[in-house]
Order: C-alpha cells, then structure tokens, then sequence
C-alpha cells in the first residue's frame, strides 16, 4: 500500500491506514503487532477524528508547515486531530503486545514525535494545540470539525490516563538515528585512517549561523600558529545558537588542538541534524547544499585541498529539498572557482538557487548525487582537516 505523495497525507494513505486500524483490532492477547516506523509516518497514516475530514487535516497540516511549525508543534497538532497517533495504534491492538521498531528522523530522538508517535501513548492537551495554532494566528482558519473534536478532548485525556496500565504491553525501541548514522561513519573515518571526532547530532537552527560555526572550526583546526581566542569566544557563543552543548563545543576544540600540536594525521569532524533555510527566493535548492554553498565562503582564503579542508553536507535520504542531489562538497577554493566560471555565489544564494549554482559549477562535481537510500535520519555534515603544518616558537 503506498501513499502520502509528497509527504502529505491522501486518500491512498488513508485507505492504507483504515487497513491498519482494522488488522490491529481484530489482533488477540496471543498475538505479537510488529510496526516499522519511520519519518513521514505521520502523513503515511492519517486517521483523522470525525467529523473532521481528510481534506480538513490536510489543510490545517498544510498551513502550519507552510507557517513554519517546528515538527513537534506540527505533531502535537496532528496528534489531537487522529485516533492512530500519540499511541492509538498500539491502543488499537489490544490485548495483543507491540513492538516498534523506530527509525528516528527527529533530533534527540523523541519517541512521541517521531510520525506523531502511534506506538507512544501521549496525553493530549487542548489549551496546547490551541496555543500552537495561536502562534500561527490560524485558531480563526480552523474548520468547525476540528473546533469540536478539540472541545472535546479533554474527556479523551482523561481516558487515556485510566488506560497507561496496559502500556507494559508496548515495546518502543530505536534501532536508526543520525547518532547511530555518526557512529557508523566514524568507524569507516577510522578505517580509512582518518581520525573521528563526532560533535553533535542535533545542529539545527539557521543555516547561516550554523556555516559560521564550521567555518570558524575549520579556522581553529587549520591555524599553524595558536588560534586566537576570539575564534573559540565565538564557537561558544555561536554553538548553543545552533543546537550544540558548549561541552560539546570544548571537547571538540580540544581534540582539534591536540590534533594540531601532536602532528596527528587528518580529522574528520562530524555532525549531523537538519539545520534550515529561510526561503527568500524562488531558485532550486536544498538546506544541505544551501549549506555547503555558505561554509564554501567561509573557508575562502584558507588553503585549498589536499592541504586544506573540505566540507560535506547531505541528506541521508538521498535527496535534499525537492532535488536529484543529496547535498554538496565544497572547500576553499569554491569563491575563486565560482568567480572564474562567470557565477555570482551571492545571487544564487539570494534567490536559493543552491541546485542550479553547483549544477552549473565544474559541471556538476561537487554535487552528491547518490540516489534515494529508501531510509531518512536527517543529514550529516563532515569537514575533513588534513594534517596542518605548525610554526613551533
Ligand atoms: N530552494 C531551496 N533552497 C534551500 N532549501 C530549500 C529550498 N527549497 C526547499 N528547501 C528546504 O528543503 C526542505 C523541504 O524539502 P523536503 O520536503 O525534502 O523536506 P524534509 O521533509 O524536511 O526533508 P527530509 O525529507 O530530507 O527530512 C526544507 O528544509 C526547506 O527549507
Ligand atoms: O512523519 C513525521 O511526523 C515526521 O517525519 C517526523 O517523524
């Protein structure tokens, strides 16, 4: 059963997911609910709450996506308006035990979020749907069916309060995430003889702030002489901006120092989340290439590979916004490649075009273009330092 073109939900999903409801309900206390989970499970299973109709869900999801909801906010939305989400899958299998088992594509991993968490009993609060729907300013936009099931959610939190005795039922385990993704890479870092240091995997926030902190780790690693301590002011200043504990940030800088002082062979940084992209222009493009585009310019002026760094951002999907490219590798040289074929960098970037800039750059070379991995725990960001030779006072 496939649906939810476009990661919105319809009405082959929702034949898909009537069908689940179904199958869970007829299960017995011998039977054993096994359900793979990933992201886009929300929109995979809509179930949503009469009187509301498919067409009602879509477009209240719809317009707070549109508004820029956080995906927790999305969810708790889409929570309250469905009788398969915040464990009403796993309500709807009893007496039968569950098991789920969980592809995260949420950072830190919060089981009740993740595709709204069918699987993960969640008490549902009206006065905080209604506050996100508020923050939106769509409380006036929303249909009367929505309204009603709304009012009437309060009797529906208490009932599922009297039902969490039988959660003991419920087994909800991740078994992918973008920290499992960072620790696999690091172990083939380390094969390849490179050395892994794993900074973070929850850098979200604004794509800009977040080119800026790899850039100025780029700096602090590549410096031959000490690195100025504004350059470590600023990594902890701009760090928590960007979703990065400042322990996180000290313990990285330290194991970047050490590798400048001891000679150690090249390092691999590696982080991982979803950073975003305010969408100012009307270009192709994605927040992984949009990304590596900026660090690009932020590592201009520091030696170019194999003495200097190189960066890469891609979506572990395969595909980065609406793009056949998953991301993009970029170092410093990108400004003066860029200048020689005639591309001004700022354009592309005013209009997001990030797509078309590298499309058109080198023919296409610092494209990833892997193809779609059929899985999805966000993106992962590498940048690569080699070996930086120091001055020794
Ligand atoms: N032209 C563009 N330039 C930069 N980023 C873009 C552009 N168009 C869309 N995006 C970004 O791509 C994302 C939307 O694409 P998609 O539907 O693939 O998102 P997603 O479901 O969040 O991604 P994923 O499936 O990789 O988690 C948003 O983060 C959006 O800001
Ligand atoms: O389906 C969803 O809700 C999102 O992908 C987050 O898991």
């Amino acid at each position: 059963m496939e649906g939810a073109k476009h990661n919105l939900p319809d009405a082959d999903a929702q034949k898909a997911a009537e069908g689940i409801a179904q199958l869970a309900r007829e299960l017995t206390e011998k039977d054993l609910l096994l359900v793979l989970i990933s992201g886009g499970g929300s929109a995979l299973l809509p179930a949503p709450i009469p009187p509301i109709s498919l067409q009602e869900k879509f477009d209240v999801t719809r317009k707070l996506a549109a508004a820029g909801a956080t995906i927790q906010e999305l969810n708790t939305v889409r929570r309250a308006l469905s009788f398969l989400k915040g464990g009403g899958l796993a309500h709807c299998a009893q007496p039968a035990k569950v098991v789920a088992l969980i592809l995260s594509d949420v950072i830190g991993d919060p089981l009740d979020f993740i595709a709204s968490g069918p699987t993960v009993r969640s008490d549902v609060w009206p006065e905080e749907v209604l506050s996100v729907l508020d923050r939106y300013k769509l409380v006036d936009a929303i249909p009367a069916s929505v309204k009603d099931v709304l009012g009437r959610l309060s009797p529906q939190r208490e009932k599922n309060k009297d039902e969490t005795d039988k959660s003991e039922n419920v087994h909800n385990v991740v078994i992918g995430s973008n920290s499992v993704a960072l620790k696999c890479a690091g172990r083939r870092v380390r094969e390849l003889g490179f050395r892994p240091v794993v900074l973070s995997p929850g850098v979200c926030g604004d794509v800009r702030a977040v080119s800026r902190l790899y850039g100025l780790l780029a700096r602090f690693a590549c410096s031959r002489e000490e690195p100025p301590p504004e350059i470590a002011a600023e990594v902890l200043r701009l760090g928590p901006e960007v979703g990065v504990e400042s322990w996180d940030l000290c313990r990285t800088m330290q194991v970047l120092g050490e590798g400048r002082t001891e000679g150690w062979g090249a390092t691999c940084l590696l982080a991982g989340g979803e950073p975003t992209v305010e969408l100012t222009g009307k270009g192709r493009g994605g927040r992984n290439q949009e990304l590596a585009l900026r660090v690009g310019l932020e590592l201009r002026g520091l030696e170019l590979p194999p003495k200097g760094p190189v960066f890469l951002s891609g979506g572990t999907d395969g595909q980065d916004g609406p793009t056949e490219a998953a991301g993009a590798i970029t170092d410093g040289g990108l400004y003066e490649e860029a200048q020689a074929q005639g591309l001004d960098i700022n354009n592309f970037l005013t209009n997001n075009d990030s797509f078309t800039f590298f499309s058109r750059l080198s023919s296409g070379q610092r494209l990833l273009v892997p193809g779609l991995t059929c899985t999805n725990v966000m993106d992962v960001h590498m940048l690569l330092i080699p070996p930086i030779p120091i001055n020794i006072r």
